[in-house]
């Protein structure tokens, strides 16, 4: 099993400089050397509250295309929502060790939900400084509670009421690319499955590390799903990549931080890009986020929509379920 826990590795080292030699990534990655420095990536911000919805909806066409990232301001998910599901995320990595373990991901299962420490395979064996929670807050047929942690008691609160609010968001953001691939207003949402996409949330913990320019948290990637809508608490850490040069990407408070996944680039045959990311972390302050997964569910096919190829726009991407997509991706299996 796996039970070596980031944490525990960062609470040893409270007074040691040094790192266990499986953190220290390649000269190539190491983000002391790869970041720019000095200049914080002012990925598009949207503001949601602006009257003009036509202006809005062009905004995140434009940046779907242009960055596969970008943030919302003004939405409707009210601050208090977000700084409750915050506290109780925050509460539930300060448990002692055994109680979190409680909720350990199975290891003979094929599902990620559950407390754990490493996700994809990495080529050459190096480790991410970082622990994560998974469990789905979508539909409500597919929640399994055993993953949603008892304490603190106003955990699945707080949850129910952040993904309650997260709906608007989704189709908003879902509607406005579809009108800008040329489909009706629903027509994305309901190829990804409609009202069943599961929701996936990760809570990402990234504690202290005494080597930060060493060590990322999530190495370089996109994400796999549909589309991310995350939060993150105030410590610096996400940077995209842009032009093949890695940059911080500004943390505004409140804001809500979009990315483009695999799922909408391929639907889109290609018009929509995915954002490659990643994660550093900081010598003294602890790191969270809590992304949300839009995605299909594991057997659902996705393939460039059949409304958006011709024989003069062949089909770029496989069609494929959902699930064995995941599996190639994790295993570093070429699609
Ligand atoms: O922590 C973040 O800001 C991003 C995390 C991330 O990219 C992921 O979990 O897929
Ligand atoms: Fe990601």
């Amino acid at each position: 099993m796996d039970t070596l826990r980031v944490q525990n590795v960062a609470s040893e080292r409270d007074n040691i400089e040094s790192i266990p030699a499986e953190f220290v990534r390649l000269e190539t990655e190491q983000p002391g050397i790869t970041t720019v420095q000095g200049i914080q990536l002012e990925v598009p911000i949207i503001d949601f509250s602006n009257p003009d919805e036509e202006k809005v909806m062009h905004e995140i066409v434009e940046a779907s295309r242009e960055w596969g990232m970008f943030q919302i301001v003004n939405h409707e998910i009210p601050s208090q929502a977000i700084k409750n599901l915050q506290d109780v995320g925050t509460a539930f990595f300060e448990l002692p060790q055994e109680e979190k373990e409680q909720y350990a991901k199975d290891p003979d299962s094929s599902s990620i939900e559950g407390y754990g420490t490493m996700l994809q395979k990495e080529v050459d064996g190096k480790k991410g400084w970082v622990d994560h929670l998974f469990h789905k807050i979508w539909p409500p047929s597919d929640i399994n509670y055993r993953f949603w942690p008892k304490n603190p008691p106003s955990y699945r609160e707080a949850n129910e009421e952040y993904g309650k609010h997260l709906h608007g968001v989704v189709d908003k953001l879902l509607k406005s690319m579809s009108i800008g691939l040329g489909l009706e207003g629903d027509e994305l949402k309901e190829y990804g499955g409609g009202d069943k996409m599961v929701h996936l949330l990760k809570i990402n913990y990234y504690p202290p590390c005494p080597c930060p320019d060493l060590v990322l948290g999530v190495p370089g990637h996109t994400d796999m799903c549909f589309i991310t809508i995350l939060v993150p608490n105030h410590v610096q850490g996400l940077q995209a990549s842009r032009d093949d040069h890695w940059y911080d990407v500004k943390y505004i408070p409140n804001a809500l931080v979009i990315h483009i996944g695999d799922q909408i680039e391929i639907a889109s045959n290609g018009k929509y890009k995915a954002v490659l990311h990643r994660t550093t972390v900081s010598k003294e302050e602890t790191r969270f986020s809590w992304p949300v997964f839009i995605e299909p569910q594991p057997d659902h096919v996705i393939g460039p929509h059949p409304k958006l190829v011709n024989q003069d726009n062949p089909p770029k991407y496989k069609s494929k379920m959902y699930k064995d997509y995941a599996y190639c991706k994790l295993n570093k299996i070429p699609q």
